[in-house]
């Protein structure tokens, strides 16, 4: 298991990417890193502010530059997490397919709502009814998220951690097939 290459979260908003991401970090020892943070820290500025000032073109080409950066550096295996929409732009799905280590955090779109509801740092959720955006969202981006990942895991679990160690689980089960 310390030798698992880096592993990348990918899935809908409300998937736990972040929560879980740190919560995996913590039990590999590894370094964490989200997308969003990073791409925050770099433009010095939070989400709604980049999509309120550059739209979510400019977010999308901040989101990218950043995934170049930190898939092509020279650096140990890490944990990173990414924004839901990661996969709407097609580069980022061919850097995502080169990784060996892409999962999938499944989540429905009620358990999405739920989660979602909860802060409003989301802007894309700021607009209209949050339950048809993440439903229409959802119908464009599953099969995205499916054609990257080569790991799947539900996360309807209510407690992180359980949900942390299922994605261990498939994690060491997919890299003892891949040997
Ligand atoms: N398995 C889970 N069960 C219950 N709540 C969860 C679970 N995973 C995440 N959450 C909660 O849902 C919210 C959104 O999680 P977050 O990690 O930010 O998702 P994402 O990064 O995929 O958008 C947070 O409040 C988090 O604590
Ligand atoms: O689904 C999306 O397009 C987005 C998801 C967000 O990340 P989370 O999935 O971590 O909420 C964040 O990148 C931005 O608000 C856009
Ligand atoms: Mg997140």
């Amino acid at each position: 298991m310390i030798n698992a290459p880096t592993i990348i979260l990918v899935g809908p908003m409300g998937a736990g990417k972040t929560t879980i991401g740190r919560l995996l970090s913590q039990q590999l020892d590894r370094e964490f890193f989200d997308s969003d943070r990073v791409i925050e820290e770099n433009a010095g500025a939070d989400i709604p502010w980049i999509f309120e000032k550059e739209g979510e073109e400019g977010f999308r080409r901040r989101e990218t530059q950043t995934l170049e950066a930190m898939l092509s550096e020279e650096q140990l295996p890490i944990v990173l997490a990414t924004g839901g929409g990661i996969v709407m732009m097609e580069e980022n799905r061919e850097m995502l397919k080169q990784q060996p280590l892409v999962v999938y955090l499944f989540a429905s779109v009620a358990q999405q709502l739920q989660r979602t509801s909860k802060s409003n740092n989301r802007p894309l959720l700021k607009q209209g009814d949050p339950k048809e955006t993440l439903t229409r969202l959802f119908a464009i981006r599953d099969p995205l998220y499916r054609e990257v990942a080569s790991v799947i895991v539900e996360t309807d679990s209510r407690h992180p951690k359980t949900v942390a160690n299922k994605v261990m689980d498939a994690i060491k089960k997919h890299l003892a097939t891949e040997v």
